[in-house]
């Protein structure tokens, strides 16, 4: 599944290219700020709280609530970051980015596919605070090579693993924040404990955050006894029956 989202990926970016192309894109751009990782250097605890309504394993997460909806909810019961998805197969667009920004100001991370270059500044001109940088499916190179882009226009990078190769590619880099992903790529089920199996490998100098299948405070006490700084959830939150007491679990939000 993974290779196919990548291969209509590049034939989705070569097709923006000719509607914008990078030199339009390049010019037309305001620096960011690193918001992310100041927020979660400033933080003993971040939840990055996904406004997710499908996924292509699981199909339809959430019909209730919009995108937006899901923003102002997480915004103000505790969340330190959004995530936004702009990808099709998780029913994602570019332009929410800027819709989600109007209405909050949390940082915004871009979940997408990052495959080019030109993703990198057309994040930027989106709104995007940060970009998720998925070590598997770029080179040891391209993933220095994005992460010094990203860095020029002040753009942060959550560069996610999935195992001790990964790591191996992203500690020899500068990537300051690392998001270790639970979910098996081959059957897309999920287990914190790979956060546990995994994060002795990452260099400690960096902020890292375990993603997926995380449900409730348990899962969350278990990674923080181990150097876990935040989460990145979707599913346990737009399913839970009440969204808003379930952020300010996640979250860690006193009196819970
Ligand atoms: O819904 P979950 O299990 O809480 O997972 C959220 C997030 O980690 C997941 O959506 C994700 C992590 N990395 C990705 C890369 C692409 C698409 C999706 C993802």
């Amino acid at each position: 599944m993974l290779d196919a989202i990548v291969a209509k990926k590049k034939i989705t970016v070569e097709q923006e290219k000719k509607y914008l192309s990078l030199k339009e894109i390049q010019k037309d751009i305001s620096f960011g700020k690193f918001a992310l990782s100041k927020v979660m250097r400033n933080s003993p605890w971040s939840l990055i709280a996904e406004c997710k309504l499908q996924s292509p394993s699981k199909g339809r997460l959430c019909t209730n609530y919009t995108v937006l909806e899901l923003a102002k909810i997480y915004e103000k019961n505790g969340a330190m970051a959004l995530s936004i998805h702009t990808d099709e197969h998780f029913l994602g667009n570019l332009a929410d980015i800027a819709l989600v920004k109007e209405i909050t100001k949390l940082p915004v991370l871009r979940k997408d596919f990052i495959i080019d270059e030109y993703q990198i500044y057309q994040s930027r001109r989106a709104g995007a605070d940060a970009i998720l940088l998925i070590a598997r499916i770029l080179s040891p190179a391209q993933l220095k090579e994005y992460l010094h882009m990203a860095w020029e226009i002040g753009v942060d990078c959550l560069v996610e693993v999935h195992d001790e190769k990964d790591i191996n590619a992203v500690n020899d880099t500068r990537a300051e924040l690392i998001g270790i992903n639970n979910r098996n790529l081959k059957n897309f089920t999920t287990d914190v404990q790979n956060t546990l199996d995994l994060v002795k490998y990452c260099d400690r100098n960096r902020t890292i955050i375990s993603e997926s299948g995380i449900k409730n405070r348990e899962d969350i006490e278990r990674v923080k006894k181990h150097f876990i700084r935040g989460v990145l959830v979707g599913e346990g939150l737009v399913k839970a029956a009440n969204i808003a007491a379930k952020t300010r679990e996640l979250s860690l939000v006193k009196g819970f």
